[in-house]
């Protein structure tokens, strides 16, 4: 008799890998790790020392005072963009609000939405957002880096750098009632090129593994939770997976989580080395910001089925 091996999502330790170099072995084995990651769960935890345990419970003591503010005051967070301002007060998902602060890595912007929730001003939480949003981004920037040198293209790497734009996006979960539904947010696949998520001590999100069941996703300490968009999935011409994931809500406790979005402004395109005899083209070039819009006026945007093949697929 056989024992079912539940999966797990892919650990990748990067605290040593600041040492390494380019060239070194264990650089490109962390590389080779990435990329199995992104391609057989489209996500992984990273475990790194650069935002400290005391730089993670202030950020989440700040989303504590931050959504005690009045509905009223949260609203004024607007956002020309789909899913980048405030979003709450959904029938069909009680238990969640969310708010979005555009070019978050940029002292500037992040005082400009301070600005708005705290007229008087709030120099903590503008300085810790900030901050979090800048190290969160190198994580970014390293893990990007290691997938397209993995896939021999890290020549886009740098043009990559110029074009990303960071969308810190901070939610709360309130706990269900008896009765109400325990869906924080429904299963849906990141929009984005890759999503950095963070929670505090409250579980709950859960990652359809490509065999259809769900993963719970547990994180170790010092670890945040690497996931591939749709956006990335086109990019590498169907080789990463963006996974469906979904917030499921049990207990009593209140749950704050807090991501770090990439999008890419203008054209996407699949690299060219990344099509060949084997691997013919799947997606054509796309406008990142324009699927977004695709998505937010699809009628079937509850639905699990391949949006980024609907848009752009060949
Ligand atoms: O709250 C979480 O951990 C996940 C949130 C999420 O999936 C999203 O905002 O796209
Ligand atoms: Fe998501």
């Amino acid at each position: 008799m056989g024992f079912l091996v539940q999966p797990k999502i892919p650990v990748i330790d990067m605290v040593d890998m600041k040492q390494s170099t380019s060239s070194s072995s264990s650089w490109s084995s962390a590389c080779s790790e990435v990329r199995h990651a992104l391609e057989e769960y489209g996500c992984f935890l990273v475990v790194c020392d650069t935002v400290t345990k005391e730089a993670r419970r202030e950020v989440f003591d700040a989303l504590e005072t931050l959504f005690d503010l009045p509905l009223e005051t949260k609203i004024k967070n607007t956002s020309d963009k789909a899913y980048h301002g405030y979003v709450g007060q959904i029938p069909f998902l009680p238990l969640l609000e969310s708010m979005g602060i555009e070019h978050a890595t940029s002292v500037n912007a992040v005082n400009n939405f301070t600005n708005v929730m705290w007229p008087s001003g709030n120099d903590n939480f503008c300085r810790m957002i900030q901050s979090y949003a800048k190290l969160v981004s190198e994580i970014e920037q390293s893990v990007r880096k290691m997938a397209f040198e993995s896939y021999g293209v890290h020549r886009y790497h740098e043009s990559y750098n110029e074009s990303v734009t960071y969308l810190l996006r901070v939610m709360k979960y309130k706990p269900p009632n008896g009765g109400e539904t325990k869906m924080g947010s429904i299963s849906h696949t990141d929009k984005t090129f890759i999503s950095i998520l963070n929670q505090n001590q409250v579980k709950g999100l859960e990652v359809k593994y490509k065999d259809n069941n769900w993963i719970h996703v547990e994180y170790p300490p010092s670890s945040f939770l690497v996931m591939a968009g749709d956006a990335f999935k086109a990019w590498s011409n169907d080789r990463v997976h963006s996974p469906y994931h979904r917030v499921v809500m049990e207990g009593h406790a209140y749950r704050y989580s807090i991501g770090l979005f990439t999008y890419h402004k203008g054209i996407i395109s699949v690299p060219e080395e990344l099509v060949d005899e084997e691997h013919s083209r799947k997606f054509k070039s796309f406008d990142h910001f324009g699927y977004l819009d695709f998505y937010d006026n699809d009628s079937l945007f509850e639905q699990e089925y391949c949006h980024i093949k609907s848009y752009c697929g060949v």
